[in-house]
């Protein structure tokens, strides 16, 4: 058997604002069904890397490859076509469309097919099948025909993942996806990643230690733009660059989310 190629593989990314270097020598790789946590301090770099990886930045230097195929020179949308999918943001969400529609749009996306738009959606079974089983692996079918904007910001974040997930992603960059949402609500989150499709390498931005311990098989710690550990949630916990990292940028609260 030959070997599976890294479904993301990312090597050499650098990258700075002005004088502010905030992606420097990056090498990440995941392989299918990778469940890795990105975590670092306020201003590390987290969300620049997702950016730089899912194509909405570019890169000073560096590949980015999906299943072995170099897209460095691809845009976001080419990239999402090839199954690198970030999920989308509360604030990108149509608030007057329905959960349904959100994921509909999605689902049509990926297919390139969304020219006929929502009248010609109830002839396309593969859709319909599609959209309604994700709203029942994302616990939506309750709220499945509400206007997002009347639906609490927690399912609003579910509509979120369950977009990315109607792209068929085989990787998906998930930025922080429970911040800002109360329990109980922010426990259907979890439980929702929990469920995600086993083969799908997950890279998650998470502050929150409990979450990286419970989701993360692996934790790559950024600080200035830099990996300075990479680990098991449990050696992340305890080691003392980590602890450095942490310290150096913003004190005691660093000490607490790391440890
Ligand atoms: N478009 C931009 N232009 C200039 N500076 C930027 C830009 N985007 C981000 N920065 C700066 O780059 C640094 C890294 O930001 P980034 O948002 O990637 O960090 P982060 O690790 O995600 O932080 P947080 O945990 O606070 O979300 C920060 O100092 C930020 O102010």
């Amino acid at each position: 058997m030959t070997a599976h190629p890294p479904a993301l593989s990312v090597r050499g990314l650098n990258r700075a604002f002005g004088g502010l270097v905030v992606a420097a020598d990056i090498d990440v790789e995941l392989a299918r069904g990778d469940r890795v946590a990105l975590i670092g301090p306020n201003g590390a770099g987290k969300t620049t890397f997702v950016n730089l990886v899912s194509g909405v930045l570019k890169p000073s230097a560096g590949r980015i490859l999906i299943d072995g195929e170099d897209v460095t020179a691809r845009s976001d949308v080419e990239r999402a076509r090839r199954g690198l999918v970030r999920s989308f943001q509360v604030s990108r969400l149509f608030h007057d469309l329905t959960v349904r529609e959100h994921i509909e749009l999605a689902a049509l996306q990926r297919l390139g097919r969304t020219d006929r738009l929502f009248a010609a959606i109830g002839r396309m079974r593969d859709i319909r099948e599609d959209v309604d089983k994700l709203a029942e692996d994302l616990g939506l079918v309750d709220v499945i025909d509400r206007r997002v904007e009347t639906i609490a910001y927690g399912q609003q974040r579910l509509v979120d993942i369950a977009m990315s997930l109607a792209l068929r992603p085989k990787v998906l960059l998930l930025d922080e996806p429970a911040a800002g949402v109360p329990r109980p609500e922010s426990e259907r989150i979890l439980a929702a990643i929990d469920r995600l499709p086993a083969d799908i390498a997950v890279l998650m931005i998470e502050h929150d230690m409990d979450l990286v311990f419970r989701f993360a098989a692996r934790v790559v710690v950024l600080a200035a733009g830099r990996v300075v550990f990479t680990g098991t949630p449990a050696e992340t916990a305890t080691d003392a660059r980590v602890r450095a990292a942490y310290l150096g940028s913003y004190g005691q609260e660093g000490a607490r989310h790391a440890g």
